[in-house]
């Protein structure tokens, strides 16, 4: 039973291991929208009652004036027209303060919206979001969202506002002829089935739209991140074609939407300049008949004019609103992938402290990238094979072995980026799985292959690992990795922009920066994945005293492809193809490993 209970939760960390791919985008409905909405209720009822306000204090507008022209006798009463300035100043007083509800809500629901949609994103497996175009994520959160607010906020009180003017306007109409009311309706009945009919299309063009415009943003950060190696390849030209390509999809997919908002527009005024005509010729008849008053007849064309403004903005509110669908698509298919789940085998237990117990131990790991799903267990497309390693608390490990062997996975593993697809990884005793992510992460001090910078300051980037550092604790950090010249003003470096991706430094500068944030971090276990590369000889012994455990109280694993920078280690982990293919000292390897007496000849240790 208790087997059983095991190997339930074995397969658990199985399937866990491979990312939640993207759930297949689904088109949002309306449920989505009251959804959204719902917190912003309150808001929408305050912005709808002052609406509600202003189109009642616009409607009493044509009886006045209907009145003034009946009793119009060479002169208007001062009281009519101050009536009129009144009643006017009160519907302007409440537009505007519906207007600014609105636009107050709109602003806070695209923040609450970015709010939850960076929390999520930031949350995501490393696994989903290496293999989603980030440009496309950004346009999501920006352009997207804004797309959303326009629609979501004002347009559906907009909306709603303007079936009231409307069924006011019906209402008030009724009251001065029943004809000419069942004419305007009817006609309004059918060009709204016209719109709803017409509107069915722009949710998919829309969809279209907002895809286009995240792939060209794609395009656009792709080649704006490589410019050096686009120019020096003379790839400009060619790189520029394909952005010029993106953006042509956008201008088509564009059009479609323009299509179905053309339409939509362009038959809602002709509509309502049909129905105005046919009013004012049969309003006429009736006139002349004797069965309606003029001003009866002109407070009647002011209704329906009161009526045709909410008409045509219902008409624009309803093309925009199958963008914003599209818009909302794509923001719920974000809001669809799972994130990084935290403890996924119960029940989660505290990180261990520091002892004599290893700092981290493989046992039995296999693990395939997300890329590889199907691949027959522990084959080719493993990137790691039955691995089982133990690295020894307090001290230095190194592991080499070809381009491509799975070394930087096994660090990977290590911070849970990804999780093993058999086996399973034990820290301070403990299956991984069990452990808060942060807690563990919080004790290892990692340095990535190439070291990338962050944008920002020299600051910026060191207190990435210890947010309260003081800028002497930093100083003195930039010192021990020879990034602070003698006569340097250390102020000023810690105020350096770095560039974009540390684009302003050189490569050995960034290398040395990213592990002076580790050191300052200084967490008890330090992953370095080929970090001196970059460093002259000089640099290299000195950041390699520097990271060194002699003290003990540090565990290092480095990865190095120079092995002159792995040859003290306490020892030695030879992976190739995914696999150990031998452990020991520098000295006992020579002796026992070819593969290890190769690498050493090639490199004229042997
Ligand atoms: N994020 C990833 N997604 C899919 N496959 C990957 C990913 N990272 C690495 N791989 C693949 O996994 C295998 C092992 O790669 P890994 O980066 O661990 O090798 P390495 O030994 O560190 O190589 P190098 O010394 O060149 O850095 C390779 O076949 C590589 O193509």
């Amino acid at each position: 039973m208790a087997q059983t209970s095991v190997m339930t939760e074995e397969r658990r960390g199985a399937d866990d291991a491979a990312p939640a791919p993207a759930p297949p985008p689904r088109t949002a409905g309306l449920g989505d929208v009251f959804r959204l909405l719902g917190p912003y209720r309150g808001r929408m009822v305050v912005a709808f009652a002052l609406g509600l306000v202003s189109t009642v204090v616009g409607a009493l507008q044509p009886q006045v004036v209907a009145r003034a022209v009946d009793a119009f006798d060479g002169s208007v009463p001062g009281a009519t027209i101050g009536l009129m300035v009144g009643l006017l100043l009160a519907s302007a007083l409440f537009t505007n303060a519906q207007q600014l509800v609105m636009e107050r809500s709109g602003e806070l629901f695209a923040f609450h919206t970015r709010r939850r949609l960076v929390r999520h994103l930031y949350t995501l497996p490393i696994g989903v979001l290496e293999r989603r175009d980030r440009a496309d994520l950004v346009s999501r959160i920006t352009t997207d969202v804004s797309q959303l607010r326009m629609v979501m906020s004002s347009g559906i009180v907009e909306l709603a506002t303007s079936v009231v003017a409307v069924v006011v306007s019906i209402v008030m109409m009724a009251l001065i002829d029943g004809l000419l009311l069942a004419l305007a309706v009817a006609t309004i009945v059918v060009a709204l089935v016209v719109i709803v009919l017409i509107g069915r299309g722009t949710t998919p063009a829309g969809l279209r739209l907002q895809d286009a415009l995240g792939r060209l943003a794609g395009s656009v950060t792709r080649s704006l991140g490589s410019l050096r190696t686009i120019r020096a390849t003379v790839s400009t030209d060619r790189e520029a074609d394909v952005t010029v390509g993106e953006a042509e999809e956008v201008l088509k997919a564009g059009y479609a939407a323009a299509t179905y908002r053309a339409a939509i527009q362009t038959f809602a005024s002709v509509t309502i300049q049909i129905l105005l005509i046919v009013i004012v010729a049969v309003g006429a008849l009736r006139v002349a008949a004797g069965e309606l008053g003029v001003g009866e007849l002109s407070a009647f064309i002011m209704y329906l004019m009161l009526m045709a403004a909410p008409i045509t903005l219902s008409a624009g509110i309803f093309a925009a609103l199958g963008e914003a669908m599209g818009a909302l698509s794509r923001v719920l298919a974000v809001h669809d992938i799972e994130v990084e789940q935290d403890v996924q085998v119960p029940p989660a237990v505290p990180v261990a402290g520091a002892g004599d117990a290893p700092t981290f131990e493989l046992v039995g790991v296999g693990f395939r990238y997300p890329e590889h799903p199907d691949a027959e267990p522990g084959g080719e497309a493993w990137a790691l094979r039955d691995v089982s390693l133990r690295f020894a608390a307090g001290t230095t490990t190194a592991v080499v072995g070809p381009s491509g062997a799975g070394k930087s996975t096994i660090f990977a593993l290590l911070e849970r980026f990804y999780d093993p697809t058999e086996g399973e990884i034990r820290f301070r005793g403990q299956d991984v799985r069990r452990l808060s992510r942060e807690e563990l992460r919080r004790q290892i001090g990692y340095v990535e292959q190439d070291a990338p910078a962050l944008s920002g300051t020299v600051r910026d980037n060191l207190l990435l690992g210890a947010h309260d550092a003081s800028d002497a604790a930093c100083t003195e950090v930039l010192r021990q990795v020879n990034l602070l010249a003698p006569g340097t003003d250390p102020a000023a470096l810690l105020d350096t922009q770095v560039g974009e991706t540390g684009e302003l430094l050189s490569g050995g500068e960034r290398q040395r920066l990213a592990i002076a944030r580790a050191l300052l971090a200084d967490a008890p276990i330090l992953l370095l994945d080929e970090v001196t590369s970059n460093l002259d000889s000089n640099n290299e012994r000195m950041i390699q005293a520097l990271i060194g455990s002699a003290d003990r109280r540090r565990s290092v694993v480095v990865i190095a492809h120079r092995l002159s920078t792995v040859v003290s280690a306490d020892a030695i982990v030879v992976v190739d193809g995914g696999r150990v293919v031998a452990q020991g000292t520098h000295h006992e390897l020579l002796g026992t490993s070819e593969l290890y007496r190769e690498l050493a000849r090639n490199q004229l240790l042997g």
